[in-house]
């Protein structure tokens, strides 16, 4: 299956978590750093859900599905142990509503990939669904291979490319200057937070001068 990656703004959007087991935890856990509005709908939660309710990160009607329990909801996870209501949720959801099945059964609109978060730094992984077990097994790769310290280099890299766009014109010096922030020594002073050195590279590269 080929499926369209994208990147999608869920900020201020109802998503519905249908179920409250492991599955719907997991599911709970990706939308945390956005400011999506989660509601879960299930009869029971698990602990660790119900210690995200008690921090405000979501909502928890505890009811079996119906399915006004979608009404407005832009994202739809129907991540319960039982096919029939994954089911009935998939039958409750409109066509402009996007709709994922833990079980991977009937209408998937969108699956979700294993997360690595470094700040701004978003690496994600898939299999199509061919082994979720393999998707996971990567995602610990990358996260050790692209440790921590990626966090900083990545907001230097913002800032120093945004100050880079609003003090050159020219439009060749400007694509250089960018393209020279990806130097490796460079990425290894942020990565050791050297920030000193760090500046007076950008510095040289504002001034139009070669900085190695
Ligand atoms: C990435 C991750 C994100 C997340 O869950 O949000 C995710 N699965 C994860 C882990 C994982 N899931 C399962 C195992 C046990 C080993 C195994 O069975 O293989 C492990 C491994 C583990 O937990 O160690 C079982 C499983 N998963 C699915 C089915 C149904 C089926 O395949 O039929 C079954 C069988 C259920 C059963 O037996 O009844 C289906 C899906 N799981 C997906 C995503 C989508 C495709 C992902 C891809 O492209 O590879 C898809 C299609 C739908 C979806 O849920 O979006 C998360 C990474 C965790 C992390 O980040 O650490
Ligand atoms: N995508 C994945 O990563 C993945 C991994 C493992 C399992 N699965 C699939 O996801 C399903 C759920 O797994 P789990 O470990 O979270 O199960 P679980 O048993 O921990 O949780 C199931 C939840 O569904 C709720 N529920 C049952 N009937 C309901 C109803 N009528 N309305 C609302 N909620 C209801 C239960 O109260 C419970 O909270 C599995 O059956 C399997 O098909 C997917």
């Amino acid at each position: 299956m080929n499926y369209f990656p994208v990147m999608l703004d869920v900020d201020y959007k109802k998503v519905v978590i249908v179920g409250g087991g492991h599955v719907a935890r997991q599911k709970l856990q990706a939308l945390l750093p956005t400011k999506a509005q989660i509601t879960i709908i299930s009869p029971t939660i698990t602990d660790e859900i119900a210690s995200y309710l008690e921090q405000g990160k979501a909502v928890w009607k505890k009811k079996y599905f119906e399915p006004s329990d979608l009404d407005d909801a832009s994202l739809v996870f129907a991540v319960t142990d039982q096919e029939s209501v994954n089911d009935a949720v998939e039958q409750a959801t409109q066509h402009w509503q996007l709709l994922s099945r833990a079980d991977a059964k009937g209408r998937v609109d969108f699956i979700n990939p294993a997360v690595v978060r470094r700040g701004d730094l978003t690496l994600t992984v898939s299999t199509s669904g061919a082994h979720p077990g393999l998707t996971r097994k990567l995602k610990e790769d990358l996260a050790s291979q692209f440790d921590d310290t990626f966090t900083d280099y990545i907001e230097f890299l913002k800032k120093a490319r945004r100050e880079i766009i609003q003090s050159v014109q020219d439009k060749n010096r400007k694509r250089d200057a960018i393209a020279a922030l990806l130097d490796s020594e460079l990425e290894m002073w942020a990565r050791e937070k050297k920030w000193d050195q760090c500046d007076a590279y950008v510095q040289k590269i504002l001034s139009g001068v070669q900085p190695i």
